[in-house]
């Protein structure tokens, strides 16, 4: 039901606008890049690709910026109503906020080297959150592989896509918090090197340093490649949830293929983006085309 001509006519330039201000933010912080891919992801896996994770709190509205996945971690909201506002004032009322999410998603990818796909358009924005869907449809850094499948398994994702969407932490940043009990855990699933490397910014101690980051990647974190993989081979991953994509279970020939061919890795992961991109979006009549990405109308 979408179309990647969805707008040819309504507002031709949706995309290049889009694109531009993607470049724009990505050059003033690289790291926005990763943050803009994996915003695209928390708003399709709540909902569908509605837009319901840039809706603020209000009477009627429970937010989904405040999920445990979400609060203090997804980062960009502000570059997507920047991107909103300028997009609203060439074609009001025209372009949804969920279209802007993904069409930034893939802007973002090409703008750190990553892999690019057509992006389908035509979806329309929710007027509502899911904030408790979110804490159950969002996957957690402690998961184990099981549930990662079945997860991934529910939105119509396979093991080989999620594999490869996982690759998305070649770049981009994570919080202390979420690695803490991985690189203290002196268990054989961690390079005792790099354990002891990340500790270092990262106490042992619940609460002192929660907040500093370490990069997904340790080796390139700021160039869309297939390190991520390389890494997970070496045991070097950083989340438990990277750590068991390589860990004797039945993703691990996945992992070793990408890290043996880019070229596979990313058509693999442009295949996956667009899968991911049409999980359950409202079409037609249903929902609205939001005039703030922030609130309904
Ligand atoms: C397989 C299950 C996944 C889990 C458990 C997971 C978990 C996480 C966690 C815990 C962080 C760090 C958050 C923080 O520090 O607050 C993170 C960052 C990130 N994730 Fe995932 N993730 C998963 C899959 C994905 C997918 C499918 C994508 C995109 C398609 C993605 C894209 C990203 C990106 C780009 C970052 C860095 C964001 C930034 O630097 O702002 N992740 N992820």
């Amino acid at each position: 039901q979408l179309s990647s001509s969805f707008y040819d006519n309504t507002c031709p330039k949706a995309l290049s606008t889009i694109r531009t201000a993607v470049r724009t933010a990505v050059s003033r912080e690289r790291r926005m890049a990763a943050s803009l891919i994996r915003l695209h992801f928390h708003d399709c896996f709540v909902q569908g690709c509605d837009a319901s994770i840039l809706l603020n709190d209000s009477s009627s509205i429970q937010s989904e910026k405040n999920a445990p996945n979400n609060l203090n971690s997804v980062r960009g909201y502000d570059v997507i109503d920047d991107v909103k506002s300028e997009v609203e004032s060439i074609c009001p009322g025209i372009v949804s906020c969920a279209d802007i999410l993904a069409v930034a998603a893939r802007d973002a990818s090409v703008a750190v080297s990553g892999p690019t796909w057509t992006v389908n358009l035509g979806r329309r924005d929710s007027t509502t959150s899911g904030l408790s869907q979110a804490a159950t449809n969002l996957p957690n850094f402690s998961d184990g592989l099981d549930r990662l499948i079945s997860l991934f398994g529910s939105k119509g994702l396979s093991e080989r896509d999620m594999v490869a969407l996982s690759g998305s932490h070649t770049i981009g940043q994570a919080r202390c918090v979420t690695f803490r009990d991985r690189i203290y855990d002196n268990g054989t699933d961690i390079d005792a090197g790099f354990a002891s490397t990340r500790r270092r910014r990262c106490p042992a101690t619940s609460g002192d340093g929660d907040d500093n980051i370490a990069a997904l990647d340790l080796v390139t974190p700021n160039s869309f490649d297939n390190n991520y993989f390389k890494n997970l081979i070496q045991k070097k991953g950083l989340l438990q949830s990277d750590q068991v994509l390589f860990s004797g279970g039945s993703t691990d020939s996945i992992v070793t293929g990408y890290s043996k061919s880019p070229s596979t890795f990313s058509s693999d992961f442009a295949s996956a983006m667009v899968k991911m991109g049409n999980i359950e979006p409202l079409t037609g009549s249903a929902g609205e085309i939001r005039k703030l990405c922030s609130a309904i109308n």
